[in-house]
């Protein structure tokens, strides 16, 4: 490990110890490990170690609201404000609950959910979300089925929230169902490149994924729903080429650097 000069940093929040292979430091935080505490250190232990993504920017992506920060900032679009709202807790820390999600068809049952909530607009898209897999330099895009679309008369009758348990783990793939066209149509290329581009280097960070949607009925008004650190590359189609490529990458760069000094 030492001689490779690289360490893999991954966020496993659902294992309980601190365990540190040889391409892999589970990060914990449940059972109140100082985890950036621990990288810091090791960091100043092996300096020839190269750390991928620094612990405080992967920290940004654990909160629902300084996730997006960036998304706003990027100016990309204008928001409507209009119900059905989604209510999602604050804080991502790898629990069932923090992945709860509420739909609230009107704004006093909100009263009802356990604050820090972040609130978002229900946005129709067709019940197909795209997750946006970003290694390094490399994109990857896929389909998932996600919530179907809230009709105008579901929205003019129903009243009160409704709980769903974790949403998209339960989501399967979508790539080889037979979909509109006009819904499975994948987000074009450049939008893609220039937003990872964009979050590469607001984010500080390499390794991570972005889920977009689709506004129904358009071609191309796209939100930002949620972005999260490490996601689970296995079901990322080709991972093991576009991982060993993007360590290989890594590793010439640092030799270049090394070479230069
Ligand atoms: N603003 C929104 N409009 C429409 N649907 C939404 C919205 N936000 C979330 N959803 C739906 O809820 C699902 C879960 O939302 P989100 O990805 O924010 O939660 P999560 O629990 O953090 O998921 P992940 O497993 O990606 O960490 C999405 O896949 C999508 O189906
Ligand atoms: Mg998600």
């Amino acid at each position: 490990m030492k001689n490779k000069g690289i360490l893999f940093v991954a966020i496993d929040l659902n294992r309980p110890l601190l365990d540190q292979g040889p391409f892999d430091v589970v990060l914990h935080k449940l059972l109140g490990k100082d985890w950036c505490g621990t990288i810091e250190d090791y960091r100043k232990e092996n300096p020839e170690v190269a750390i991928l993504d620094p612990p405080d920017a992967i920290e940004h992506l654990l909160n629902r609201q300084s996730m997006l920060n960036d998304v706003t900032d990027l100016n990309l679009s204008d928001c409507h404000g209009k119900l059905p709202l989604v209510a999602k807790p604050l804080v991502v820390d790898g629990t069932a609950k923090s992945h709860e999600l509420f739909l609230a068809y009107d704004q006093f049952s909100l009263s009802e959910l356990e604050p820090p909530l972040v609130l978002q607009e229900f946005v129709n898209h067709g019940g197909v979300l795209f997750k946006i897999y970003i290694v390094g330099e490399a994109i990857k895009v896929v389909r998932r089925f996600s919530l179907p679309n809230v009709t105008k008369q579901e929205v003019s009758k129903v009243e009160g929230v409704f709980r769903f348990p974790r949403v998209s783990s339960a989501a399967a793939s979508a790539d080889d169902a037979d979909l509109d066209p006009s819904v499975a149509e994948l987000p074009p290329p450049p939008l893609l490149e220039k937003l990872a581009r964009e979050l590469r280097h607001r984010l500080g960070l390499r390794l991570f994924n972005v889920d977009m949607i689709r506004e129904h009925g358009t071609k191309d008004v796209f939100y930002v729903i949620d972005i999260n650190y490490f996601p689970g590359y296995g079901k990322m189609p080709d991972y093991e080429h576009v991982f060993t490529d993007f360590l290989l990458s890594l590793m010439r760069s640092k030799d270049k650097n090394r070479a230069a000094q």
